[in-house]
């Protein structure tokens, strides 16, 4: 089986230029392997470095060492030394992340923000909208809401809008930063489900689940995020 995500040799530190440039290394010599329908949980203790490595997956942290490959459009690019073209076309096409915050975009409707990456990835906008309302309405969030900006939202809320956008493009890889964070019993329960049918249609999901029976209920192993001292 081909991976569709896998790192060799990831390191990652962080320079504080505000403080005499002192250097606090996080990750080192990280490698990981997901492969299609397979569910990975980040595990290690609080500031081990697991946000800091979803965040290397997705490209938003540049690694200081080592290789992240992605399977996209048939071939493993190296997201460390891709250029930012190809990064952006990976993530319209290849590559989801639901980050425990939505980032508000300011006036833009609730079903339009869920529609957008569909509407990117070439989907028609009648049907990108459709997908847009029927995933909202499976995470309970109400019609009267679909409508509204989420900015007034409430956490949960927002989480939900967040998960709708990340899992109604069917991309091939999912990154899952905490998805049920702010949510109730019951939405969890869906967020479970949505996982699992992702996973059955062949994604491959690497995620941060501080809940224990969410993380029992979708993982299939778990990966061990060990703080490096030799970290690049
Ligand atoms: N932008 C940054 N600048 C400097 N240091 C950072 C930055 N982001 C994270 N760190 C440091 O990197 C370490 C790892 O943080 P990270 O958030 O990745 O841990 P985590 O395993 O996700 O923790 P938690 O389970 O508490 O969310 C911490 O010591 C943190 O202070």
């Amino acid at each position: 089986m081909s991976a569709l995500l896998r790192t060799e040799g990831v390191a990652k530190a962080f320079t504080l230029h505000l403080q005499g440039g002192t250097r606090i290394p996080v990750l080192g010599g990280v490698d990981l392997v997901v492969n299609p329908g397979e569910c990975v949980a980040l595990w290690g203790p609080s500031g081990a470095g697991k946000s800091t490595l979803m965040r290397c997956l997705y490209g938003n942290y540049g690694a200081g060492a080592g290789r992240i490959l992605l399977r996209h459009r048939g071939e493993e690019i190296d997201l460390v030394t891709a250029d930012p073209r190809t990064v952006i076309e990976a993530r319209r096409e290849t590559i989801g992340y639901v980050s425990q915050f939505l980032r508000v975009i300011p006036r833009v409707a609730t079903r339009d923000i869920v529609a957008e990456p569909m509407i990117a990835r070439g989907m028609v906008k009648a049907e990108a909208l459709a997908r847009a309302t029927a995933l909202l309405t499976r995470l309970n969030l109400p019609d009267r809401l679909h409508g509204l900006p989420p900015a007034t939202f409430s956490g949960g809320e927002q989480q939900r809008v967040n998960l709708a956008r990340g899992f109604a493009p069917g991309y091939p890889v999912l990154l899952l930063d905490e998805p049920t964070a702010s949510l109730d019993a019951g939405n969890r329960a869906v967020v479970v489900e949505m996982i699992r049918e992702a996973k059955a249609a062949g994604t491959a999901i690497v995620g941060i689940f501080h809940d224990a029976e969410v993380r029992e209920a979708v993982a299939d192993r778990l990966f061990d995020v060990i703080p490096h001292q030799d970290a690049a």
